[in-house]
């Protein structure tokens, strides 16, 4: 039974009854905790010969009691010189010593004859020399030095930001130098610790027991939120001693009703640490597995401090569009450019129909929302540093999913600034045709919500043949909540795929967003047939087609406790975006 400590966090200044004083060092026996500890002078086997010198010797000669002398005294000097060589005032007092015991017998009186001197008193010299020792002690050698103690009862746990720290009484020191040692400190220890917290879900229950608390989730969920009352944060959470303090309020036969309401706190806080663990790890988990998928193109973190919620369980990240069943996504365009180098006034892949530029040199997006982009493409003679590809090079982005604190649910924020017109993400999904929307659409209705986006560029007649289901399958654009004043826009983009029906969904910057700022669009955003931004396309593989963007995002309503009864009857889902030109509801 182990407990590893930190050396630094000790007191060096104590000389105590020597645990290792034993006849050798144990399995089960630790290394020293303290630098000040007596057993740093190492004296084990040094004092098992010098015993088995005196032993054997007790009635022996003056010459066999001078050798044992002598080897206490290279001993001494031996100690000295390895943890003390330098310090001259030591050596002194160490001789000091020696001398003055070596010229008196235990009833004082002063005698040449060492030969006299019992085990005894060799044993105070020692340890009067490793007293002064210790306390000359040289602390930097002593903190190098990795400690081990042996744990002999858990007196006590709280907890200490997020980590769980017992109050340990150690085998053979006094209960004075009781020390709090984090979970990461107690090793070898497992069935002292299982004990001890067996022993406090005992003590809980019967103080359930005693006072009728039961907590359900709704306690869970109500004290969570009555924690920025008290001061706390989900992260912060501390526990005291709760199992002193449940001892207590039987010793007072559940009569302090104050010491109760404690209790039941902290009941609930224990809940809540256990249970912020498991989310923890599983937020863990997730982000690995995201980051793993986009190989850090984007790099995304995951954070919740607002509330318990996990990973999401039935979602699964992908990159790019799944098509559904009966969705077929064309990716061998039939036309590319040949440009040798292509820039803005070269009859690039954008120059069709008289397309304009829609990026600068530097990868912006400058054609407002509602231009129809044209990459180059597979067929095209350009590398992947064509200024024209863009959406296909990925995001450079740091994203952090995070759970808003105003019940929007997830949302995404950016780790690092971006500037206006820097492509953000795509919009991804499963590609589900016409009809099976339809059918997802009533069954997200029922629940509330809804990822359908549909790909009306090239609407007739009010139908469109396919939409972007991000329910299930989705990338971080599943995440992105709506704002009434967004800082990201939708484009329709064409690469390898250029059925006019089947663009991809770009997000851009519409403007420079800080580091950290939630990053938003407009569910409504929508851009007609008659804007002024809208421009006839002509890609020769195709005739000639109309391309207006209209992309509506399918947001079902979501019937929320908060909601004002006319809210309700009106079936329309309040917005939080908090922005100042609000348009009240997201539908
Ligand atoms: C595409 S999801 C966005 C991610 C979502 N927050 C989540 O946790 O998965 C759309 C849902 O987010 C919530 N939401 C997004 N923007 C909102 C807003 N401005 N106000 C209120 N709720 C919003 C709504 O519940 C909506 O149904």
């Amino acid at each position: 039974m182990f407990g590893i400590t930190d050396a630094h966090a000790e007191d060096s200044t104590r000389g105590e009854e020597n645990p290792v004083y034993k006849s050798k060092m144990s399995s089960t026996y630790t290394q020293e905790k303290r630098p000040a500890s007596p057993g740093l002078a190492q004296p084990t086997t040094k004092h098992q010969k010098l015993d088995q010198k005196f032993n054997s010797s007790r009635a022996s000669s003056y010459n066999d009691s001078n050798v044992h002398f002598k080897q206490s005294q290279e001993i001494i000097n031996n100690e000295r010189n390895f943890n003390y060589s330098d310090n001259q005032e030591i050596n002194v007092e160490n001789t000091r010593l020696c001398k003055s015991y070596t010229n008196t017998n235990i009833e004082g009186h002063q005698t040449d004859n060492i030969g006299n001197i019992r085990l005894k008193e060799l044993r105070i010299i020692l340890e009067d020399i490793k007293h002064i020792n210790i306390k000359y002690d040289n602390k930097k050698r002593m903190k190098k030095l990795p400690t081990l103690w042996e744990v002999e009862k858990i007196l006590a746990k709280k907890v200490v930001r997020g980590v769980p720290t017992y109050l340990i009484k150690w085998k053979n020191w006094n209960s004075e130098y009781n020390t709090w040692e984090p979970i990461s400190n107690l090793v070898n220890c497992a069935d002292i610790l299982e004990k001890f917290e067996k022993n406090i879900l005992q003590l809980i229950n019967r103080f359930k027991k005693k006072a009728k608390f039961y907590p359900t989730d709704s306690d869970i969920e109500k004290f969570i939120n009555s924690l920025n009352r008290r001061g706390e944060t989900l992260t912060s959470l501390e526990i005291n001693t709760i199992d002193i303090n449940i001892r207590k309020y039987f010793r007072q036969r559940g009569m302090n009703n104050k010491l109760g309401q404690i209790i039941k706190r902290d009941i609930l806080r224990t809940l809540i640490i256990d249970l912020r663990k498991k989310q923890l790890q599983s937020l863990k988990e997730w982000e690995t597995e995201i980051n793993i998928i986009t190989k850090d193109k984007p790099i995304i973190q995951v954070e919740n401090v607002v509330d318990l919620e996990s990973a999401p369980q039935d979602f699964y990240y992908i990159e790019d569009y799944l098509p559904g069943n009966g969705v077929i996504i064309p990716d061998d365009p039939p036309i590319g450019c040949e440009c040798k180098t292509c820039n803005s006034k070269t009859n690039c892949c954008f120059a069709h129909d008289n397309g304009s530029c829609p990026y600068t040199l530097t990868y912006k997006v400058r054609v407002p929302p509602g231009t129809p982009i044209y990459e180059c493409n597979k067929r095209c003679n350009c590398d992947i540093n064509c200024f024209n590809r863009v959406v296909q090079r990925g995001s450079e982005m740091k994203f952090c999913i995070f759970r808003t604190a105003n019940g929007r649910g997830w949302g995404v924020k950016t780790l690092k600034s971006i500037k206006k017109g820097c492509f953000v993400t795509q919009y991804v999904g499963e590609v589900i045709t016409n009809e099976e929307a339809e059918k997802r659409g009533k069954e997200y209705d029922a629940a509330g919500r809804t990822y359908l986006f549909d790909l009306d560029y090239n609407e007739i007649e009010g139908e469109c043949p396919y939409t972007v289901d991000a329910a299930v399958y989705g990338n971080i654009s599943h995440f992105i909540n709506h704002s009434c004043d967004p800082n990201l826009a939708v484009y329709g983009v064409w690469i390898d795929c250029l059925d006019p029906n089947l663009p991809k969904l770009a997000l851009f910057a519409t403007r420079d967003i800080k580091q950290n700022e939630e990053i938003t669009f407009d569910y409504m955003c929508q851009s007609s047939k008659n804007s002024e931004n809208s421009i006839k396309q002509n890609m020769s593989m195709k005739d000639n087609f109309d391309i207006y963007m209209n992309i509506k995002f399918q947001e079902k309503l979501e019937l929320r406790p908060d909601t004002p009864e006319s809210d309700l009857s009106n079936n329309k889902t309040l917005c939080k975006c908090g922005a100042q030109n609000c348009r009240r509801y997201l539908f």
